[in-house]
């Protein structure tokens, strides 16, 4: 027998709070051809005059955390988010003046910082001038990968990397694919780009007799060249941008016969603002974990065989 189920003990309920956690919520704010991304992961914890909801089921006191989800949106589109900081203070503020039973507001902020990725060119008669700057790394090194084998006689040796994520907030496009009766997808004319690349690439050095590849300015290049193709190319899908990226290492490196991508696109849904009077303008996206379409596949120098698994957690 549990403690209180024992017959005649009163029962009393302690600590309680409640709200949406973790509200993924990525702002962009458009200065012209420069974009400005921030990236949040908010949690919301309210508590106060909640004890009829638990005793008797009356919800007379309860705002829902649905609701606390759409106020983080819709305050992302009205207020920006100058900071974490301030985003949060203005949350918490707006929770306790204006529900009465709730005493206490607690908004816990991740933020996830971006670099930008500074592209090479703007493309044919830019001049460079209005370079277009809505490409982006997340902070925090990617993980680099090394695999060697060695028959006595023979070397293979593939590097890569893997949790390189990238972000293009315009410059992609969804549309024209086969609809059948299973089909809602909307079609997107500019929607935002994001994966997170895993990458394997296979040199073709195989013997002591050759010259060996300079292996640290060969990683160096690839990931410049990757994440530049990544940048430049105005994309109508992933698959698309992810043949411009393999196609470009090999098109630059020499020393790298194949290269094996696998891209979860990391999906980012157009909140709807307009229940609450606003217009979403192409600026509060709902980034969403799962599920997320995975696209992956090879791309080879002409004559060259395939030999990297085509499952990349085998590698
Ligand atoms: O770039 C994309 N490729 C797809 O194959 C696909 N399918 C989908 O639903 N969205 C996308 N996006």
């Amino acid at each position: 027998m549990t403690e209180d189920s024992r017959p005649g003990r009163p029962v009393m309920l302690g600590q309680n709070q409640y709200g949406k956690a973790e509200t993924r919520v990525v702002k962009v704010t458009r200065d012209g051809a420069t974009h400005h991304i921030k990236d949040l992961n908010v949690s919301v914890a309210l508590s106060g005059d909640m004890d009829e909801v638990h005793y008797s089921g009356s919800n007379a006191n309860v705002l829902p955390t649905d609701t606390t989800k759409n106020t983080v949106y819709a305050f992302a589109k009205e207020h920006g988010i100058e900071s974490a900081e301030q985003f949060g203070i203005h949350l918490a503020r707006h929770f306790v003046t204006s529900q009465e039973a709730i005493r206490t507001a607690r908004i816990r902020i991740e933020e996830y910082a971006w670099d930008r990725i500074e592209t090479s060119d703007a493309g044919p008669g830019s001049g460079g001038a209005d370079r277009p700057r809505h490409s982006f790394v997340r902070q925090g090194r990617e993980t680099r990968l090394a695999q060697i084998t060695y028959d006595g006689s023979s070397w293979e040796v593939v590097s890569g990397l893997k949790d390189l994520t990238v972000m293009n907030s315009t410059n992609s496009e969804f549309w024209g694919y086969v609809k059948d009766k299973y089909t809602t997808l909307p079609e997107a004319h500019d929607r935002i780009l994001a994966t997170r690349v895993a990458a394997r690439w296979r040199f073709g050095w195989s013997d002591d007799a050759d010259p060996m590849p300079s292996w640290e300015t060969s990683y160096a290049e690839v990931r410049r060249h990757l994440l530049q193709a990544f940048a430049e190319t105005y994309s109508y899908s992933l698959q698309q941008t992810l043949y411009r990226m393999g196609a470009r290492i090999i098109d630059n490196r020499a020393e790298i016969d194949e290269v094996r991508f696998s891209l979860p696109n990391q999906h980012h849904f157009l909140v709807d603002l307009a229940p609450f009077g606003l217009k979403n303008d192409n600026e509060v996206y709902f980034a969403a974990d799962r599920p997320y379409g995975l696209i992956e596949a090879t791309v080879l120098r002409d004559g060259c065989e395939s030999r990297i698994p085509v499952d990349l957690t085998n590698l």
